[in-house]
């Protein structure tokens, strides 16, 4: 292999001391902040890490950044040289972008250490046939090696899951890292969710952020749309689309929610993994969180005992309230039909075997 030559990415790398650079400008006494020893006082930054730096990460990362949702970014990924390549490639468009200092690296303590949110992004793969159980073993086992080191590390941190298969590794992440459950949330059917609006959006000639629209339960081929909850400026929806076409039965309404979850395996196929939207989506996340905003998103959430007589601890998407706390509440009641609530049922006790299967 053609070994790469390593560029300084600092003047200090250079040899030049960082210090005097802290002369530059004459500090100025200031009647709010200055604490009289010269030093002022100063907002704790805003930490964000990303673990695991592919396609996925580093679209979450480059969103967090332009929208300016943190102080300071950690990328961290397994290969060395990769990782730093992304964060100079970052690093070299501070011109364009709001300030903010971006470390990256293999050490997960070291570099998560102090981080406000910890989203792990890390390679996963969705349980299949016989080997579902051992495959979802191997998800865990790489989830083990950062976890608890996030946790040591960042013991008041958000940790928000994207790995697949997310409901499952949520509630993996939950486990290894002691955190209570409100600290721990899954990206579950945000993403779904944004899909099912766009495509009402498109079909109504509104912008999709005025659709409200949920799909809730397990991200995947299961997940439910709940259809009669979904609304346009206070008018219901679905009525108005039964009464304006002729054939919008059950049957329609199946096609739309195939087409919602089978949208990532599209992009997939086309351009070989999925990236922006889940970038926006989790950014989305990140803002609600950290911005203390309260929105309510469908994300993946211990959601023990919500559906009557099911009392089986597992993760999975419901509509819940966000904020700097983590999740600060999850949907009470939903309207959904017997079929809905049976597929729910089934996703949970599915759910429920695989994290018993696990062991932790
Ligand atoms: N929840 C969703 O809606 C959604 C959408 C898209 C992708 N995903 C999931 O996101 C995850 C990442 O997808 P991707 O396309 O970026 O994958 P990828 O293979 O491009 O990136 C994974 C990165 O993790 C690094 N890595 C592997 N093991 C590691 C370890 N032990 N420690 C640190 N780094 C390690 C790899 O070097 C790689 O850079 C997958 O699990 C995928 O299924 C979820």
């Amino acid at each position: 292999m053609m070994s790469m030559k390593k560029e300084a990415s600092s003047l200090s790398e250079l040899g030049f001391d960082v210090n005097f650079g802290a002369g530059f400008f004459r500090q100025v006494p200031s009647s709010v902040c200055d604490n009289g020893e010269g030093t002022q006082r100063q907002r704790r930054p805003t930490k964000v890490s990303v673990i695991g730096a592919g396609d996925v990460g580093m679209a979450i990362a480059q969103t967090i950044l332009t929208q300016g949702l943190a102080d300071e970014i950690a990328l961290v990924d397994a290969d060395a040289g990769r990782v730093r390549g992304e964060m100079l490639d970052l690093q070299h468009a501070a011109a364009f972008l709001p300030r903010v200092r971006i470390v990256a690296g293999t050490d997960v303590l070291a570099l998560t250490r102090g981080s406000d949110l910890a989203i792990v992004t890390l390679p996963g793969a969705r349980p299949v046939g016989h080997r579902g159980v051992e495959l979802l073993r191997k998800n865990v086992a790489v989830l083990r090696e950062v976890v608890p080191a996030v946790a040591e590390g960042s013991p008041e941190s958000l940790l928000l899951v994207v790995s697949n298969p997310v409901d499952v590794l949520a509630y993996a992440a939950w486990k290894l890292s002691g955190f209570p459950a409100s600290r721990v949330i899954g990206s579950g059917t945000n993403l779904d969710s944004s899909r099912l609006r766009r495509l009402l959006a498109d079909h109504l000639g509104v912008g999709a952020q005025d659709v409200h629209a949920y799909m809730v339960g397990e991200h995947g081929g299961s997940a439910v749309a709940l259809w009669s909850s979904i609304s346009v400026g206070g008018m219901p929806v679905l009525s108005y689309l039964q009464k304006t076409h002729a054939s919008f039965d059950g049957e329609a309404l199946e096609g739309i929610r195939r087409a919602v979850v089978g949208g990532a395996c599209e992009v997939i196929g086309l351009k070989g993994y999925a990236s922006w939207a889940i970038g926006y989506s989790v950014a989305s996340l990140a803002r609600s969180l950290l911005r203390d905003q309260r929105r309510v998103h469908p994300v993946s959430v211990l959601a023990k005992g919500f559906i009557p007589g099911d009392d089986h601890q597992v993760f999975l998407s419901l509509p819940a309230r966000l904020g700097r706390g983590g999740v600060l509440g999850v949907a009470a009641e939903l309207e959904l039909t017997a079929d809905e609530e049976s597929t729910l049922r089934r996703s949970a006790e599915t759910l429920w075997e695989h994290c018993q299967a696990l062991g932790i």
